[in-house]
C-alpha cells in the first residue's frame, strides 16, 4: 500500500509545489514553521482543495484536479491522530475505539479490536471515559481508533507536540509498534529530530513549499545544504557485527567501528544510532589515552552558526554525516574550516533500530 501525493497551491506569497510517495511505514514530513507541512496534511485529508493536485491511495484516486475528482474527507478512509487525542468525551474508551469501525467497510477491517487493544496496552482502560485518562493514555486510544477505522493511510499531525518529555517517551514505542505491525502508510508531521530519528522509515524534508530532501533519517538530517540549516542531531546507520563477553556490542557503520552496551539485535541486523550534536567533541589531532570508545575521523563539510555562542560543525564520514556542536570560541581557536580532517569523540549514542521487528534499546556508548 502506497500513497502518491502531488500538489500545487498558492496562498499569497507562499507557493506549495511538491510530489512524493508515502510507502508503508512512517513517512515524516519534516521542516521549519511555514514550510507547508500542514497544507500538505490538509490537502491529503480533503480539508483543502489545492489549485492542482493528484492523490492516489493504494490505487484509489482521492483527488485529481485535472479530472475534476475530489473525494470528500469522510469518504477518504484516512485515520487521524491529532495533537490532543480529540476523543468523544461522552463515550468510553471501547465506544471510542468502535466508533471509527462502524463506518469501515468489512474488507478494510484488517486488525481485530483485541489485537489493537493488546498492541496499545489499553485493555484496563476500556470502560473509562476520556476525562479519566492521562494525556498519554488518550493518545494511545486515539492511535487505536485511527487504526480500527480500516484506513488506507494514517495522518499524524504533530501527535506528541502537546505532551511533556515523559509522556512523549511513553507514547513513542506505540508509534514504533504501529509502524512495525501494520502495512498502512503513516504520514507523520514533526519538527523534532529525535522523533524523526526514531520513527521515520522515510523523511520528506520541506523548505518553502518544496521538497528539499527525501531519504532515510540518516541521509536527510545530515544534509544541511538541502535543509538550509544543520540539525543538532545525527543518525548513523550501523550493522551489528558481534556481541562481546565484556557486555559490549560491536557495530560497523560507514565511518568505522563503534561500541555500545549490548543490544538485543542479532549480528547482521541494521540499526540506527542517534547522536546529539552536544555529545560530540572535536579534535584536530588523533586523540589518545581517552576513556571514550567511539572516535570517528572525517572531513568538515559545513560550519553553521547555531545559537549566540555555538556553531554546528558537520563532518563527512564516508557516506555518513555527523554533526558536532562546539562553542564559537573553540571553533576559532581550533581554526576549523571546511575541508579539514577532524576526529569526533562521541560521548553518548542512542540506539534506535529502524527496521521492522527490531526492538528499541537505549544505550550509552561512553
Ligand atoms: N488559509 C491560509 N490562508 C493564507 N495563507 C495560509 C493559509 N494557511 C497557510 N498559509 C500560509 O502558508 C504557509 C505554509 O503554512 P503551513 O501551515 O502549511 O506551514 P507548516 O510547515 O505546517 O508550519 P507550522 O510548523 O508552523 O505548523 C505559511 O506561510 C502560512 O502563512
Amino acid at each position: 500500500m502506497t500513497v502518491q501525493i502531488a500538489l500545487r497551491h498558492r496562498f499569497g506569497d507562499f507557493g506549495l509545489d511538491l510530489a512524493f510517495d508515502a510507502p508503508p511505514g512512517v513517512t515524516v514530513l519534516f521542516g521549519p514553521s511555514g514550510s507547508g507541512k500542514t497544507t500538505v496534511v490538509n490537502a491529503v485529508a480533503g480539508l483543502l482543495r489545492p489549485d492542482q493536485g493528484r492523490i492516489v491511495a493504494d490505487g484509489r484516486v482521492l483527488l485529481d484536479t485535472a479530472a475534476r475528482r475530489f473525494v470528500p474527507p469522510h469518504c477518504r478512509r484516512i485515520g487521524y491522530i491529532f495533537q490532543e487525542g480529540r476523543l468523544f468525551p461522552h463515550l468510553n474508551v471501547r465506544q471510542n475505539l468502535l466508533y471509527g469501525r462502524w463506518f469501515a467497510p468489512r474488507a478494510a477491517r484488517r486488525e481485530s479490536v483485541s489485537q489493537v487493544v493488546d498492541m496499545l496496552g489499553i485493555g484496563p482502560l476500556l470502560s473509562r471515559r476520556p476525562g479519566a485518562l492521562s494525556g498519554g493514555e488518550k493518545q494511545r486510544v486515539a492511535i487505536g481508533r485511527a487504526l480500527l477505522s480500516g484506513p488506507d493511510m494514517i495522518l499524524a499531525d504533530e501527535p506528541l507536540a502537546a505532551l511533556d518529555e515523559a509522556r512523549k517517551a511513553e507514547i513513542l514505542p506505540y508509534f514504533e509498534r504501529l509502524r512495525d505491525a501494520v502495512s498502512v502508510p503513516i504520514l507523520y508531521v514533526s519538527h523534532a529530530p529525535a522523533e524523526v530519528a526514531r520513527l521515520a522509515t522515510t523523511v520528506v524534508a520541506l523548505k518553502a513549499g518544496r521538497v528539499a530532501a527525501v531519504g532515510s533519517a540518516a541521509q536527510v538530517l545530515g544534509d544541511a545544504m538541502a535543509l538550509g540549516t544543520p540539525v543538532a542531531t545525527s543518525v548513523l546507520r550501523a550493522r551489528v557485527a558481534a556481541h562481546h563477553a565484556d557486555g559490549l556490542s560491536e557495530l560497523i557503520c560507514d565511518a568505522g567501528r563503534l561500541w555500545v552496551p549490548c543490544v538485543v539485535d542479532v549480528p547482521g541486523a541494521l540499526i540506527n544510532l542517534r547522536i546529539a550534536a552536544q555529545d560530540v567533541i572535536l579534535s584536530r589531532e588523533a586523540p589518545q589515552g581517552l576513556s571514550a570508545l567511539n572516535i570517528l575521523s572525517g572531513v568538515i563539510a559545513d560550519l553553521s552558526p547555531y545559537d549566540g555562542v555555538s556553531v554546528l560543525v558537520t563532518l563527512e564520514l564516508g557516506d555518513a554525516r555527523l554533526t558536532a556542536r562546539v562553542t564559537r570560541r573553540s571553533s576559532v581557536a581550533m581554526e576549523l574550516a571546511p575541508g579539514q580532517r577532524c576526529h569526533a569523540i562521541i560521548k553518548t549514542l542512542t540506539v534506535a533500530p529502524q527496521d521492522r521487528g527490531t526492538k528499541y534499546v537505549p544505550g550509552d556508548g561512553s
